[in-house]
């Protein structure tokens, strides 16, 4: 894989670079809530402007349909850019329409643009090959080389992730770089007790990475909106907890596999409940009750877990060599339901171990609940991507950086 440094040394002065970014931040009523995800990607950033590059910034915002809407808009991201480049930033109404062309023919060497959200374009998501590649032509275009510091987002096998460096002259920024050093170390020769944490709400997507983390971690804490689909294959009432139905069988084998393997997968105890979602906006108090994970009301739903179970947890926590944590055990957006949250962080700190956070919003939860991000051993832009590469898959995304 060919670095940024390369790049830098070969010369890319006036040379138009597109740099594949993950600014998927928070956003509550379009502010931006945690701007870490942005200040990750700064260096590489820095060093283009340093040296003279036309440097054009894409990358994705949420989950929008494939059609622009204006919820899921790159344009507060820009802002904060520029803020934080100090220096102005021009923005691209569209991706590869006539604004970006615009913006893009109106960079002078050393100045920024920000392109809007690739997945306004259905080809950036479709499984058609065809399609894709002809997204990928068209952001092609734009640009003369391409510099891939999306980390979050190189377990997609999207147009920009995947099919884009194979058009354009490749290399992998800083971002990259130090996330794959940081956790080829947890692939490689892990130490033991290796404690591996999972929450968030990306149900479906992350159920899968347990399949092999059967056969890795020595202790699988489940808490989150994952943690419903194991108590219902318990046989336990959820309520309107987040549940994957048709998981079920699949978490059952992997209970009875976790008990063959002598990994000890470890749910909640205790749950916090409530017959409404809290409101992020005014995070007016909620109107919710601790009970036992096997006396969820059915019309109540799993938005915390309760003290019994940071408790629990937090033992398996603070004794192990290597912990690597994704996704908050709560809707720790709401203080109500920042509790399990909070204490699983605080575990971390008081582990004697190697730490890694996972995870756009578990990285969020970490810096909004007051915790020194220089505490913890290594806070990872990616969740699903960081536990696929944990997984030991070949990620889209570095692949296609690979010559
Ligand atoms: N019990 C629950 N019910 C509903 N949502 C929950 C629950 N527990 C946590 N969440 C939500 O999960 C979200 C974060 O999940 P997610 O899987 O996106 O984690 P992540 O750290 O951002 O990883 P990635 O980078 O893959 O997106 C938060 O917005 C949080 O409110
Ligand atoms: O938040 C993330 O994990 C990345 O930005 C990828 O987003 P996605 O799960 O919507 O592809």
């Amino acid at each position: 894989m060919k670095t940024i440094d390369e790049l830098l040394a070969e010369g890319v002065a006036g040379k138009r670079v597109f740099v594949r970014a993950d600014l998927n931040v928070p956003l509550a009523e379009g502010l931006i809530t945690d701007d870490g995800r942005i200040r990750a990607v700064l260096p590489t950033i820095k060093a283009l402007v340093a040296a003279d590059a036309k440097v054009v910034v894409a990358s994705h915002l949420g989950r929008p349909k494939g059609a622009p809407d204006p919820q899921f808009s790159l344009l507060p991201a820009a802002e904060r850019l520029a803020e934080l480049l100090g220096a102005p930033v021009a923005f691209a109404q569209d991706t590869v329409g006539p604004a970006a062309h615009d913006a893009v023919n109106g960079l002078q060497p050393g100045q920024v643009a920000v392109i809007e959200n690739l997945r306004f374009n259905a080809g950036e998501t479709a499984k058609d090959d065809t399609e894709r590649g002809e997204f990928a032509d068209q952001l092609a275009a734009l640009a003369d080389v391409y510099v891939g510091d999306g980390f979050g987002a190189v377990h997609r096998k999207h147009a920009s992730v995947f099919d884009l460096p194979a058009r354009l002259p490749h290399y992998a920024g800083y971002l990259i770089a130090t996330e794959v050093g940081v956790l080829k170390k947890l692939t490689e020769d892990v130490k033991r007790p290796y404690t591996v944490v999972l929450g968030g709400a990306k149900v479906s997507d992350k159920l899968a990475v347990i399949d092999e983390l059967l056969g890795k971690a020595d202790r699988l804490l489940i808490g989150g909106g994952m943690a419903y689909t194991f108590l219902k294959a318990k046989g336990y009432e959820v309520g309107i907890s987040l549940l994957q139905e048709d998981q079920i069988p699949v978490v059952l084998e992997y209970m009875k596999r976790a008990e063959k393997n002598g990994v000890e997968l470890v749910l909640p105890v205790d749950i916090l409940v409530s017959k409404d979602f809290p409101d992020l906006k005014t995070k007016a108090p909620a109107d919710f009750e601790t009970v036992d994970a096997d006396r969820i009301p059915a019309d109540k739903e799993g938005l915390d877990i309760g003290p019994k179970s940071r408790e629990l947890f937090a033992s398996k926590i603070t004794d192990a060599e290597t912990v690597f944590w994704n996704g908050p055990v709560g809707v720790a957006e709401h203080p109500d339901y920042a509790g399990g949250t909070t204490a699983i962080a605080q575990a971390l700190l008081d582990s004697k171990g190697f730490t890694v956070v996972g995870g756009g919003d578990s990285a969020a939860a970490v810096r909004n609940l007051g915790f020194d991000e220089s505490k913890f051993g290594h806070i990872s832009t990616g969740g699903g991507a960081s536990l696929e590469y944990l997984e030991g898959k070949t990620l889209p995304g570095l692949a296609a950086l690979e010559d």
